[in-house]
């Protein structure tokens, strides 16, 4: 049995955060352990509060996962503070363990998940741990400091990042304007490039599919599969769970965790080379 680790925020409502990326872990089959940077009041209609834990104590919790389990793969997410971020790099940065960076900076409903000041610490002390960074749009933006507005500068973008030192970045096209297909952009170190399209899902039960997205990676490479089929593999779990959305609360409900373990549908991602 795999045992992997999420480094993130809680999430009340149970759609996003540590608690998707604990369910995504079981749907897969290796063994969630976690590390809980911070509490958020939130259901699918937004955040109502968030309380960091503190730092000592968030050192704590990975000391004692460290200690105790072979972990195959690392997962980060809601970190909030440049103070947490510096504490967790400097606790992972000598382990030869796969790390995947989900640079989460704001909710879907605006809250900020990231303070300001931590940005510059994600960039110096994280970034260049990353063995795949996997942020959306506004995130690549925020991270570059420029706009992407083409395919072109989303290929900046990424040359950018891995000048950071990440191994790998899949730049997420959910918040793209395309009526038609969810097109994520998937860049490696040695020049490698390809983009994965699926049929974009109309519905409003989007909460939680970056940090979905993020866990099924992590599971899949903490198995053992190859970076490329571990990221395509992922993103045929996120277009099952979005695709069997669940009705679940008066907003943004959360994504369908089971879908993919009951073979529900299969769904087409079409790898497009570069
Ligand atoms: N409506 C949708 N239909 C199909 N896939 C989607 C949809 N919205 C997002 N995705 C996919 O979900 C994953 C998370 O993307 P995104 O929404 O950009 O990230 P985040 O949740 O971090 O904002 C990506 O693989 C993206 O292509
Ligand atoms: C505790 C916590 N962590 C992360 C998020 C953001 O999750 P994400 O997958 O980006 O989904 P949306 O919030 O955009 O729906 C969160 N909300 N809470």
């Amino acid at each position: 049995m795999r045992i992997v680790t999420t480094i993130a925020g809680s999430d009340s409502g149970g759609g996003a955060g540590i608690q998707a990326d604990l369910k995504t872990f079981q749907e897969l089959d290796v063994f969630g352990t976690s590390v809980i940077t911070a509490l958020t009041a939130q259901n699918t209609l937004g955040v109502s509060g968030v309380l960091p834990i503190e730092v000592s104590f968030i050192e704590k919790q990975v000391l004692a996962l460290l200690e105790d389990f072979p972990l195959s793969a690392i997962k980060t997410g809601m970190l909030f503070s440049s103070k947490i971020i510096q504490v967790i790099a400097s606790q992972i940065k000598d382990l030869e363990i796969p790390l995947i960076v989900d640079p989460v900076m704001i909710a879907k409903g605006g809250e900020n998940l990231l303070q300001q000041e931590a940005i510059e610490a994600l960039r110096i002390y994280l970034l260049p741990l990353a063995t795949v960074l996997t942020p959306n749009i506004p995130e690549a933006e925020v991270l570059t400091g420029k706009k992407i507005e083409s395919i072109a500068d989303i290929k900046h973008a990424a040359e950018t990042l891995i000048r950071l030192g990440v191994q790998c970045v899949v730049i997420k096209g959910g918040h793209l304007v395309d009526e038609k297909y969810a097109t994520d952009y998937v860049f490696f170190n040695n020049g490698r490039t390809f983009s994965m399209q699926a049929k974009r899902i109309n519905t409003k039960n989007t909460h939680g599919t970056g940090c979905t997205f993020s866990a099924a990676l992590t599971a899949f490479i903490a198995q053992g599969l190859p970076l490329e089929q571990a990221i395509i593999e992922a993103k045929k779990f996120i277009q099952m769970a979005i695709t069997h959305d669940l009705n679940i609360g008066n907003g943004h409900g959360p994504t369908n965790h089971f879908a993919y373990r009951k073979n529900m549908e299969i769904s087409e991602v079409t790898v497009l080379e570069a």
